[in-house]
């Protein structure tokens, strides 16, 4: 299902239907919730999904948490009311891990979302029923939110394209706050074009939120640049941590790939690279500590009564928050106390722009960085691994949001039947640019490896 095939027509009352159908067995959207687009805009018709960390008018935002069940959003993202501006019809809120937390979608309050590719598999998370809700055929095209690689990672784990844009590119006015300087919001879709016309919609610069930027290229036009001028770096880090084999032999098909088409694709040692989990797992966690804390049963959603402030605080968030969320606080309370600022903290800081310049340096001389998007095939529901292990997924991820850079999960065939996704990570502030080289890849991609679009 693509934009071109849709404009024109007025599907909802169709997606809404199939939604009905189909989703009691995937559980990737949370509630049908219609929120009609303008009806002079070009898009009329046409429905998407959105996260349910992201506002929107006329809609609950629950996050995925007990502790915001019966929360109801008091007013519009500015990403969305965009979107709706152009004639776009929300049709529901899209099921995610617990306030943006984890990579399977098994930490939500609202049930595991299952994978459309394979029942038995997550869809991947955070962003996980965004994914899947496309994957499934519901909407053209999705919301969601990526801090540290939950758009891309289910895009991967799905077999649809999933695109982060730069950090400041689109407003995150009305999208719930995880890790400020990490989050950003990004798009699910069946093609790179219909992520560039829609990331064209939503980005600019807004008055409501002052980290975004003016962007003044239009992200639908092709800039001048084809597949075999394009000069890629693959970090070495890509074979020496934990992936998959069969990833990495995948991964190896890419490379050919794109040397038969004239891509110069070189391999480099970047050893700042191996730092990004320790770096996000303490920046991250600090941040969302410090976010969270408004979550105390007076301000927002759930309260749980008890005896006294202090209890009441406690019986809220002990029963409003889940495991996940927990631990996150803790780590990130425990990351910003007096005694371990500067052990914790402030070096992950200092790390975080040593890694940021390193990016920057090897991005002068290459187009973009690339990685597969996960270093692991989807797992299955249910397999319980450490946290550490589900840490580490987001290995290739997570640069991209510490530095800020632009990146792009793209559909390349499958594995074991599985999708399989590969990673581009552009240049900051220049979209257009990866964009570009994205759809020349999506585009050359032989048709049998685009089996899951
Ligand atoms: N929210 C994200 O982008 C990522 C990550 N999987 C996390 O658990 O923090």
């Amino acid at each position: 299902m693509t934009l071109d095939d849709l404009v024109g027509k007025n599907v909802i009352e169709e997606s809404i239907k199939r939604i009905y159908e189909r989703d009691k067995e995937i559980n990737s959207v949370l509630r049908i919730e219609k929120v009609e687009g303008n009806k002079d805009g070009n898009y009329f018709g046409i429905p998407f999904l959105v996260k349910d960390n992201i506002l929107v008018e006329g809609t609950k935002t629950t996050n995925g948490s007990k502790i915001l069940e019966n929360y109801s959003s008091p007013y519009t993202a500015t990403a969305v009311e965009k979107l709706l501006k152009a004639g776009f019809t929300v049709v529901g809120k899209t099921n995610m891990d617990e306030f943006a937390m984890g990579n399977t979608n098994e930490h939500s309050a609202f049930g595991p979302v299952k994978n459309p590719k394979d029942l038995k598999r997550v869809p991947g998370g955070s962003s996980g029923g965004s994914a899947a809700a496309v994957a499934a055929g519901y909407v053209p095209f999705s919301l969601g939110s990526d801090t540290g690689g939950s758009v891309r990672q289910p895009a991967a784990f799905c077999g649809v394209v999933g695109f982060k844009p730069s950090y400041g590119m689109i407003s995150r006015y009305g999208l719930t706050a995880f890790s400020s300087s990490l989050d950003q919001i990004g798009v699910f879709a069946n093609n790179v074009k219909d992520v560039r016309t829609v990331t064209e919609i939503m980005k600019g610069k807004d008055p409501k939120d002052s980290t975004t930027l003016e962007h003044d290229k239009d992200l639908v036009k092709n800039v001048d640049i084809d597949l075999s001028q394009t000069k890629i770096c693959i970090p070495k880090v890509v074979y020496h941590e934990n992936a998959d084999d069969n990833v990495i032999k995948q991964f190896e098909r890419v490379i050919n790939f794109l040397r038969s088409k004239g891509a110069k694709v070189d391999i480099k040692d970047i050893p700042e690279l191996e730092y990004s989990v320790a770096i996000y797992y303490i920046i991250a966690p600090a941040e969302a500590s410090s976010n969270l804390s408004r979550y105390d049963g007076v301000k927002y959603g759930l309260r749980n009564h008890a005896l006294g402030l202090n209890k009441m605080y406690k019986a809220t968030r002990e029963g409003g928050l889940g495991i996940e969320v927990k631990r996150r606080i803790m780590m990130g309370t425990f990351n910003l106390s007096s005694l371990y600022y500067d052990q914790y903290y402030s070096k992950a800081s200092k790390v975080r722009k040593l890694l940021s310049n390193k990016m920057k340096e090897i991005l002068n001389d290459y187009h973009l960085i690339m990685t597969p998007t996960s270093p692991v095939l989807p797992p299955k529901i249910g397999e319980k691994l450490k946290p550490l292990d589900y840490y580490l997924m987001d290995i290739f991820t997570i640069p991209a949001n510490l530095t800020g850079s632009p990146a792009i999960s793209i559909p390349f065939g499958d594995v074991q039947g599985l999708p399989f996704g590969i990673q581009f990570i552009g240049r900051y502030m220049k979209d257009e640019e990866l964009l570009t080289i994205a759809d020349n890849f999506f585009k050359e991609t032989p048709r049998e490896l685009k089996n899951y679009v």
